[in-house]
């Protein structure tokens, strides 16, 4: 009976949206620094102590934050109901006409409330008190799982998602040289322009000449893409799932994936009783999981022992076998996430990318002069040194992440009491900052309807070239990544591999958008991920 009473909250992310039409933006206030630059650190601190007291001494109480009631927002979910059926993105939408910039989603079922923020001065403070060891909940099914339903498989390590306080640091700090340093991601570059090279080429295969549309769904290919990639950069595996003699692991893996984007938002970020009650949706969840984790365990015990037959011989060494001589519980909690996290994000970030270049045809010949004057060729090589002069390229990138950034807002429990938007808050209550509406905002970024990669550019202001005037000078809006000692670990390697992907794409082929009425649809769920029909044309260019 609860089942069915339950099932139209999972309803709401199927629905096909058009995101960017669904910003509707009412202003925000305007971003003032904190502290000022002059004064010392300590002086700082004191002053931001003093301000802080005071601020909480004449802030409104918790209790008076606006929001929805749970049962209110239930009733909304139900058939009837002014939410039925709507996306995550309609909802928060709703939610911010109906409240204001800050609401509080209360806290059902064994979930704590959740406040909602669109005041960039409410990040600074929440970012600013974060701490070393920020904490961002959210997704506990995944620590669930690994504690309770299959510990052993994890020897006690819950990975980076799973894991607070000092048990994620001590992670995070082994991982942190190998991933995000900038020389050692770039070591993989050779490797993953070859399988960038492979979808280019499978593209001019799948290509139907006449129309130059794709025979096969390009967000498919570029998830296979996206996953050969980090299986590579993981485990030093190939799996040719762009050449075709796919693995039949990898293949079902891809698909298990998107079922547990969807189920794990059901039950994480959807009002679920799975705490109290475990449904059959949330145990199919738990059974993704262990598909996964069984797929992903197989993928490193191929690579364990192809490391113990190569010994030393292997010239570059995999983020698992870095990992290794550390600590192997983390080697192999890590090589999971990394597979797990790489995948849609990667592809459907890149997706969208393509997609705004294919809608704004001049800033794509833009981009293809700059990549003719270092790949003179199709197959010119890419390399160290001709990789660093690609600024339009990374401007591209940049300016279509700010419009669809496919997680559209950053997550925190706050590390201390603080106001936000002139409420007290509590030390430890969750707080979700919806970048991706600032992002759109006129008010910090002028002209925010357009694309413009030219805003990203480091060029001098002059007249033609109005940079100053159209880029956000507010730190904490435009996040694509998160922020701070939290931020995305694949962050370099997602950049990397994105721009070594269009460089190579965008050198061989005019990419064109067909379909004059309808945008790209996205639908919502724990990412924002590229739907239905992709109306994408390719034409080859000298
Ligand atoms: C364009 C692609 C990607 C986007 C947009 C993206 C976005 C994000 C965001 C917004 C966060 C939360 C950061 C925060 O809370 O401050 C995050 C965390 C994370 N991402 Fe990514 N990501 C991408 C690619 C990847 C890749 C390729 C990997 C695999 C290596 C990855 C693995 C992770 C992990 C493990 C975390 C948790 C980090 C932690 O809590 O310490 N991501 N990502």
């Amino acid at each position: 009976m609860l089942r069915g009473r339950f099932q139209p909250f999972c309803r709401y992310m199927q629905q096909p949206l058009s995101a960017i039409q669904q910003l509707r933006l009412a202003p925000v206030a305007h971003w003032r620094p904190l502290t000022t630059r002059s004064a010392s650190l300590e002086q700082q601190h004191q002053l931001t102590e003093k301000t802080n007291e005071e601020e909480w001494a004449n802030a409104k109480e918790y209790k008076e934050i606006p929001g929805p009631s749970s049962i209110g927002l239930m009733m909304d979910f139900m058939p009837g109901g002014k939410l039925y059926g709507a996306n995550f993105l309609k909802m928060y939408n709703t939610l911010r006409e109906r409240h204001g910039d800050i609401f509080v989603i209360s806290g059902s079922f064994g979930r704590s409330d959740l406040i909602c923020t669109y005041n960039p001065i409410d990040f600074e403070k929440v970012f600013r008190t974060e701490g070393v060891w920020p904490i961002r909940k959210g997704i506990e099914s995944i620590r669930y799982y690994r504690e309770i339903q299959n510990p052993d498989a994890y020897g006690g390590v819950w990975g980076l998602v799973g894991e607070q306080g000092e048990r994620w640091f001590n992670i995070r700090q082994k991982v942190n040289p190998i991933m995000m340093k900038v020389q050692n991601i770039r070591e993989v570059l050779p490797e993953i322009d070859t399988i960038s090279m492979e979808l280019v080429d499978k593209i001019a295969s799948i290509r139907d000449t006449e129309t130059g549309q794709l025979t096969t769904d390009l967000l498919t290919e570029l998830r296979m893409w996206s996953f050969e990639s980090i299986c590579y950069v993981t485990l030093n595996s190939r799996l040719h799932l762009i050449t075709g003699k796919a693995d039949a692991d990898a293949l079902r893996m891809s698909e298990a994936m998107s079922e547990f984007m969807q189920y794990t938002f059901d039950h994480d970020i959807a009002p679920s009783i799975w705490r109290y009650y475990h449904t059959p949706s949330f145990k199919r969840l738990m059974r993704l999981h262990e598909e996964l984790t069984e797929i992903t365990r197989k993928f490193v015990d191929t690579a364990l022992q192809r490391i113990e037959a190569e010994g030393n011989k292997v010239a570059r060494k995999s983020v698992f076998e870095k990992l290794l001589g550390l600590d192997r519980n983390i080697a192999v909690v890590m090589a999971i996430d990394m597979l797990f996290g790489g995948l849609d994000t990667t592809s459907s970030t890149a997706l969208t990318a393509l997609y705004f270049l294919a809608k704004n045809p001049d800033k794509q010949d833009i981009l293809r002069e700059e990549l003719r004057t270092l790949l003179p060729e199709h197959k010119s090589p890419l390399n160290a040194q001709n990789f660093n002069n690609f600024p339009y390229l990374r401007a591209c990138i940049k300016e279509s992440m700010r419009i669809m950034p496919i997680v559209s807002g950053t997550m925190r429990q706050t590390g201390r009491d603080l106001v936000l938007s002139g409420y007290k808050v509590p030390k430890g209550t969750a707080v979700h900052m919806r970048n991706m509406e600032l992002c759109n905002s006129e008010m910090f970024f002028p002209r925010c309807n357009e694309y413009l990669p030219e805003r990203w550019l480091k060029t001098p202001k002059n007249v033609s070239n109005p940079v100053e005037e159209v880029k956000s000078q507010n730190p904490f809006v435009y996040l694509p990544f998160g922020f701070g000692p939290r931020t995305c670990i694949g962050k370099r390697l997602a950049d990397l591999e994105m721009e070594v992907l269009l460089a190579r794409l965008l050198r061989k082929y005019k990419i064109s958008w067909t379909d004059e009425q309808n945008e790209m649809q996205y639908k919502s769920n724990l990412i924002l991920t590229p739907y239905g029909e992709m109306k994408f044309k390719f034409e080859e260019v000298q």
